[in-house]
């Protein structure tokens, strides 16, 4: 197969529910148009996400999506995977499009680590062969042994992310759609994680991931979109738009805090981070 993706001026219009009180409502409208915050024909105040974006990949792309907090690379990754279908503008992905966003989306605390293996891997468009085919492999990737006939609700959040993580990472993705900054638990499984997410990003036609890190960005990606308030800031091959990002994003005073910010956020939490200490965005 010959996979493609093709937007073409696609707008995403995101509903804030909980704005029903007139006061309130007036106040979240006053953020206004610099906040992207409209209202839409129905009174229902929205936020739009995603504005007027036109993006042509194909077979053999690796994409980087960079850009600040709120810039818009998430809610692209889940228009891609179809979880938004855009407000408006038209979007056309071929081929087999697999986010590894919310790696734990639809697990059930109640089933055991086997139960799961099926729930999840049905939920990511595997069929029931596909998964008795992968359910051995997936079980000894986890590494988690007979806790996987215990119910999901005896298990650490560590042991739920070597789960989640294996069973995702398991489907054969033609369009791969990824977040880098994903949670794989303890440093003996990031390692292994870390393999098998190299394994896939080659086995997949199309890559487009949420980037933060300008060494992967330069290893892995052909090109990269610099989003800005859900618009395309710029676009083009790796090394044009990183070297503006930075030169305009983080000038070298900025850069000694940012860095300082990002060693602060890293130790709180564990990410998968192939290589390299240099990152984009502050997210
Ligand atoms: N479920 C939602 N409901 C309403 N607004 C949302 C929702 N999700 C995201 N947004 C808004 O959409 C915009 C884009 O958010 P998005 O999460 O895609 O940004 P991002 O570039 O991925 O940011 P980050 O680097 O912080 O992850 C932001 O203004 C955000 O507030």
């Amino acid at each position: 197969m010959t996979s493609s993706i093709l937007l073409q001026d696609v707008s995403l219009d995101l509903p804030i529910y909980d704005v029903k009180g007139q006061s309130l409502k007036k106040r979240v409208m006053r953020m206004g148009r610099r906040n992207r915050i409209a209202e839409d024909n129905e009174g229902v105040v929205v936020v739009r996400a995603i504005d007027g974006l036109n993006l042509s990949l194909k077979s053999g792309d690796r994409l980087g999506l960079i850009g600040h907090n709120g810039a818009g690379k998430s809610t692209l990754l889940r228009v891609l995977a179809g979880i938004y279908p855009p407000t408006s503008g038209t979007l056309e992905v071929v081929g087999k499009a697999v986010p590894l966003l919310d790696i734990s989306l639809g697990m059930d605390d109640q089933s055991t680590g086997r139960q799961n293996i099926r729930l999840r891997g049905l939920l990511l468009g595997m069929t029931n062969a596909e998964i008795k085919a992968k359910t051995e492999e997936i079980a000894e990737f986890t590494g988690l042994g007979d806790y996987l006939d215990l119910p999901l609700r005896t298990y650490s959040s560590g042991m739920r992310v070597r789960l989640a993580f294996a069973i995702s990472t398991a489907v054969d993705a033609d369009i791969l759609l990824l977040d880098e900054v994903l949670g794989v638990g303890d440093a003996s499984f990031q390692e292994k994680a870390t393999k098998r997410l190299e394994e896939l990003h080659q086995r997949a036609e199309i890559v487009v991931l949420a980037i933060h890190s300008s060494d992967t960005i330069r290893k892995t990606c052909n090109k990269v979109l610099w989003m800005e308030r859900g618009k395309v800031r710029m676009f083009g091959p790796v090394e044009e738009v990183v070297t503006t990002y930075d030169r305009i994003m983080n000038p070298p005073a900025k850069r000694q805090s940012f860095r300082k910010q990002l060693a602060e956020k890293r130790s709180a939490r564990p990410k998968w981070s192939p290589s390299g200490n240099s990152r984009f965005g502050t997210g």
